[in-house]
């Protein structure tokens, strides 16, 4: 698998690609080496001497180069060409060292700015939805994250969704056994990214909307499918709409697809909330007491508008899905790949609780190496590979260059987590990295998946419970192996990274179903 990861990369980024490169040698020599000129002749640096992208070179790698599905490996590429700090062909500076992004992020505003979001906002505003905490900017998304952060972020409020996970994984470990079995071989189950699919969209469902919504039955309920329907065509439209001109609106059909997309996510999205409101107010007219934890509390104990209520729903709802089941559909790849580390979580999983119970949330945030673990299929596959930040009040100096304010940076998650000088052995899958005891623990800087400071994920302790949770069960339960029809996969970027083919894997039962 090392051995793989590194020669498959080494094929796409390493020297062959880089001798069909559109850029010469001395051109790069050139432009890199006009930053160490002037520093030389004691002239601050600025943008204008950082090496650079032009869009025709973009478009040639976007295009010709196949990178156009690939843009975390062309952060390889481009670190290669140009060091660790250029401009990125989009008028924007990219980053991708620990060190930089440190520096950047320590630089942070008081209300930062991922930048234009107008792809999301423009929906929202033709129906006058509010903005969630993805959309919203400036003082409001501040006053947002400070209600929605108060029953998901803090690890205490947290861990009270332990049992309605623990209800979900039940039935997806169910969803397992009654697929395995129907399959020839009696334990292989296919597609396993879809079937996570199902697991994270219920999860989030239940915590959020406080209710089941059918994603792990045997026939999935038509306005459920209908919602997932409804997520698929927003997504695979976005990029149509944002490479054609807004003239080509109403000749094209990628708009009208896309704008389709987010009438079926908020029309689920609102029944649901809807019909929250009402149970709500029944009990408020019967004098009964209002109990729920997310979306009760966000409709009944704080000052949020029902728009903004809309809104923030319908985004915590898409960011919660394809981020987590596509982190654990990697979890288990890795493993079947290296069945010793396999073995080691079981071993710890086994130590530490017995067979017959089911762990509560307290319990797996406890166990080091499963955490190690889901931090190193993070570093390996940061599920959003890259971000953004605006710094919008003060100039700054990033890398011994000055930057007025405004600028934007492109933070290249991807290429900052297989930094060899942080991380010896870049594409080797080694949870020990993470691990308190060993001494050599990375520059934290090196693998922060979900984000940073107060626009960091809001979702990261629920995500984590979900999957230390799943995981924790499935391996309990199953020795997971890999299957010769799938070999070795590749990752995709679709905004997240995705495998690009089916996982198919082989659930070889433990013989502890009754037992938990
Ligand atoms: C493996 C799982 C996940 C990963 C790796 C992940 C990663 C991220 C990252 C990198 C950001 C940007 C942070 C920044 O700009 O500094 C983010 C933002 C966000 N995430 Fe997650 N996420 C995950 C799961 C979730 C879940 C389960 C939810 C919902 C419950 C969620 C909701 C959000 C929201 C709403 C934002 C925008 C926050 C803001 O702008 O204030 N995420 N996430």
């Amino acid at each position: 698998m090392a051995a793989w990861l590194s020669r498959s990369v080494m094929q796409r980024n390493g020297s062959w690609l880089l001798s069909t490169r559109p850029t010469s040698v001395a051109q790069i020599w050139f432009r890199g080496a006009s930053g160490a000129l002037s520093a030389l002749q004691d002239k601050p640096r600025t943008v204008k001497d950082l090496p650079h992208v032009s869009s025709w070179e973009l478009i040639y790698r976007l295009v010709f180069q196949g990178f156009y599905k690939r843009m975390h490996e062309l952060q390889l590429y481009e670190k290669q060409l140009y060091g660790s700090i250029y401009r990125d062909g989009l008028k924007a500076v990219a980053v991708n060292t620990p060190k930089l992004l440190e520096e950047l992020m320590r630089n942070e505003e008081k209300f930062p700015r991922r930048g234009d979001m107008s792809l999301w906002t423009e929906y929202r505003d033709m129906r006058g939805f509010g903005y969630g905490p993805f959309t919203v900017e400036g003082e409001k998304w501040y006053n947002m994250r400070t209600v929605l952060n108060k029953r998901m972020l803090h690890p205490k409020e947290s861990v009270q969704y332990g049992g309605v996970i623990n209800e979900v994984v039940t039935d997806f470990t169910n969803r397992i056994y009654y697929l395995r079995q129907s399959s020839l071989t009696g334990d292989l189950v296919t597609d396993i990214a879809n079937e996570l699919y199902r697991f994270s969209l219920e999860g989030i469902a239940s915590i959020l909307f406080e209710t089941r919504i059918g994603c792990l039955e045997k026939e999935i309920p038509t306005g459920t499918q209908e919602f997932i329907n409804a997520i698929v065509q927003m997504f695979s439209n976005s990029m149509a709409v944002v490479v054609t001109p807004k003239w080509s609106r109403g000749l094209l059909p990628y708009w009208g697809r896309y704008i389709a997309g987010w009438e079926g996510i908020f029309t689920f999205a609102k029944k649901l909330i809807d019909k929250k409101m009402e149970e709500i107010q029944q009990r408020i007219d019967n004098n009964q007491d209002v109990e729920g934890e997310y979306l009760t509390y966000l409709l009944s104990r704080t000052q949020m508008s029902i728009k903004d209520v809309y809104g923030s729903i319908a985004e915590l709802l898409l960011a919660g899905v394809d981020t987590t089941s596509n982190t654990v559909t990697w979890a288990l790849y890795l493993l079947s790949k290296y069945p010793q580390i396999q073995d080691r979580l079981y071993e710890e999983i086994s130590a530490q609780i017995a067979a017959d119970q089911i762990p509560s949330a307290e319990e797996v945030t406890r166990l080091p190496y499963l955490r190690a673990t889901v931090k190193e299929v993070l570093r390996l596959y940061p599920v959003v590979p890259m971000n953004a930040r605006v710094l919008t009040e003060k100039d700054v100096v990033i890398g011994g260059y000055h930057f007025s304010k405004k600028t934007t940076f492109t933070l290249c998650h991807y290429a900052i987590s297989h930094d060899e000088d942080t991380f010896p052995d870049p594409f080797t899958f080694k949870p020990e990295r993470w691990l308190r005891d060993n001494h050599d623990r990375p520059n934290p800087f090196g693998s922060i998946p979900f984000g940073f400071g107060v626009r960091g994920c809001v979702g990261r302790r629920i995500a984590e419970l979900e999957m230390f949770m799943v995981l924790f069960r499935l391996i309990r339960l199953f020795e997971i192996k890999p299957d010769p029809t799938t070999g070795d996969l590749k990752s995709l970027n679709r905004t997240v990274l995705i495998p690009d083919r089916p996982l198919n894997l082989h659930f070889v039962d433990r013989g502890f179903r009754n037992a938990a």
